[in-house]
């Protein structure tokens, strides 16, 4: 599927991850509406990107996309811009273990809220053409990191969420692919709350093996995400896929056994 003229909302789309998809999006000649709470970033994000694709073709939209009120009018205000939307990236997410609650507001309750207004947005069910959504969980969901219960806990919880709903979809027929997207460390903003109480709460005792993990698996760059990412948006054979993308293997895919009775 090729993404040229297509609409596409990006949750946590002004830095690190989310701005990279941001960018590989446009290269390829779709409109985005960049949905993140930092208004700041944002606007600098805006400005960057209006210089380099133009000013029609992408949107900073301010939004907690904990408040499902403000996200509800995020995807609206996206429609209203741009005409339609076809791609949607719940990419937003915190890791913060002392504020354990909020880690699983952003990064998982928001993006279950993501994928039902993507659905609506989106789904033939509710008349629309159909399109695609990624939920971007971590390696996290597969190594049960000890420096970071709460945050393993939502990515496993996306992991699940994401093929439960890509068989929905197929059971549905709603038209729409559901996939999620796994990296291991990778260099942006979030790698700093490692060194802050304020983030890594109790578990700040642990930092230097934290630290250790990341010498170890290496340290991977946002351009490597969104290239694994524009995989999962445009390859239209993939539903319920889990992608990996680590500095061992590069980007792959989990297997699951078929199930047994
Ligand atoms: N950086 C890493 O090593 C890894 C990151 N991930 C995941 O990738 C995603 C993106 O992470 P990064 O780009 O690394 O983080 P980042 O901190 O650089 O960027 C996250 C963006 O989300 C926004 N955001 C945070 N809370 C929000 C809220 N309540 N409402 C709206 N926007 C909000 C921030 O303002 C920021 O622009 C997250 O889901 C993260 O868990 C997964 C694996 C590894
Ligand atoms: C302070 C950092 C805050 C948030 C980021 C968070 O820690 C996170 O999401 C990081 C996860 C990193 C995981 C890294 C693991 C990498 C593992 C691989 O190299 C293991 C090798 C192969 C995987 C096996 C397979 O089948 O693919």
């Amino acid at each position: 599927m090729s993404v040229m003229g297509r609409v596409a909302l990006v949750t946590g789309g002004a830095q690190g991850i989310g701005r990279a998809v941001v960018e590989a999006l446009l290269r390829s000649g779709a409109k985005v509406s960049v949905v993140d709470i930092n208004q700041s970033c944002g606007d600098v994000c805006k400005s960057e990107l209006d210089a380099e694709f133009g000013g029609d073709n992408c949107a900073f939209i301010q939004c907690d996309v904990t408040d499902g009120h403000a996200l509800r009018d995020a995807f609206q205000k996206t429609v209203e811009l741009f005409g339609r939307l076809d791609i949607v990236i719940n990419n937003a997410g915190i890791n913060n273990e002392k504020n354990w609650e909020k880690t699983i507001d952003v990064n998982l309750t928001s993006l279950i809220k993501g994928t039902y207004l993507g659905l609506e947005h989106m789904s033939r069910e509710h008349g629309k053409r159909g399109g695609t959504i990624v939920n971007v969980s971590s390696m996290a969901a597969f190594l049960h990191s000890p420096h970071q219960p709460v945050y393993t806990a939502t990515k496993h919880g996306v992991i699940g969420f994401t093929r439960a709903m890509a068989d929905a979809s197929i059971l549905g027929n709603y038209g729409v692919r559901i996939n999620a997207l796994c990296p291991a460390f990778v260099d942006t903003p979030l790698l700093q709350s490692v060194e802050d109480e304020d983030n890594m709460g109790k578990f700040i005792k642990f930092k230097e093996d934290f630290k250790r993990s990341m010498d170890k698996f290496g340290v991977l760059q946002p351009s490597l995400i969104a290239e694994g990412m524009m995989t999962l948006i445009t390859d239209p054979s993939l539903n319920g896929a889990v992608m990996k993308i680590t500095c061992s293997k590069g980007i792959h895919f989990h297997t699951y056994e078929p199930m047994s009775t």
